[in-house]
Formats: structure tokens, sequence, C-alpha cells
């Protein structure tokens, strides 16, 4: 899998952003910050999921305070499956299910440590592939 990965984040947000770069910079991915810490969630949103579409990062992280706004936004592009995640298990979920290429997380209504946790088996979990495939295929319409 490729290291590298766009985030991006609010203001409900950054220090759950900076956190999450520490820790996966440590672990040698290369990350890609589109801020922007503050202002509207689309504004981020938008170029983390486009380098995703156009496939500049294999992965992206989308944070903001419910995680909804950004995963709304992320999913309008085609060849972007995000997920809103808020357990460690429906990480592994949104990975071996849905093969998920972005994971949202929100800011306000998890703990950070949990979001480490989070990350981690964000990147660490495989699509299983099989019944699932023919269903992540008819997700566009
Ligand atoms: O959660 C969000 C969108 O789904 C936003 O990122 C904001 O955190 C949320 O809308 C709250 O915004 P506010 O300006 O801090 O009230």
């Amino acid at each position: 899998m490729s290291k590298k990965v766009a985030i991006g984040g609010d203001h409900a947000s950054p220090e759950y952003k900076a956190a999450i770069i520490e820790h996966l910079e440590a672990k040698g991915f290369e990350v890609k910050n589109y801020g922007t810490n503050s202002l509207d969630y689309p504004d981020f949103a938008h170029p983390v999921a486009k380098g995703v579409n156009d496939g500049e990062f294999e992965r992206g992280i989308l944070i903001c305070g419910s995680g909804n706004g950004v995963a709304m936004t992320a999913n309008k592009y085609p060849n972007v499956r995000a997920g809103l995640c808020w357990t460690k298990e429906i990480v592994t979920l949104i990975r071996q299910h849905n093969d998920a290429n972005i994971l949202v997380l929100p800011a306000r209504f998890t703990a950070k440590q949990q979001v480490i946790e989070m990350v981690d088996e964000f990147f660490s979990m495989e699509f299983e592939g099989g019944r699932h495939q023919n269903r992540v295929n008819k997700i566009c319409i």
C-alpha cells in the first residue's frame, strides 16, 4: 500500500489532526495536510477527496465536528468511499466490507486516543472482496 496520505480538518479538530499527522509520520507515512483548521469543511474536504479520487493518494483522512459534512462532500466523488467511524469496529468494517479509501472522524464525539487506534485499524485492515466486491461495484450510479 502507498504510504502517501491526504488529511484535512476544520476548527473542530486541529489537535486531532496534529496528533494523527505526528503518529503517521512516525510510522513512515508521507502526509499531505490540506488544512484548514478553520473555515468551511468543503474547502478542505474537496482537495482531499479529489486527491484520492484522482489516484494521487490511495487513502485520506477527513475530520470535522460530527464527520457528516466532510463525508457528504467526499462521497460526491465517484472513486471515493468515505466512511464515518466512531468505533474501531466500524473502521474494521469500512475496510473489510466497503473498501473505504477515506476515513472520516467526528472530532467532537470521539476521544483523541481512540482516534489514533482507529487510524491504525484503517491502515492495517484489508478489503475482503468476494461478495462485498459486487456490492461495492453497485455503489456508483
Ligand atoms: O461538523 C461539521 C460539519 O459536519 C463542521 O465541521 C462543524 O464542526 C460543525 O458544523 C459545527 O460548526 P461550528 O461553526 O463550530 O458551529
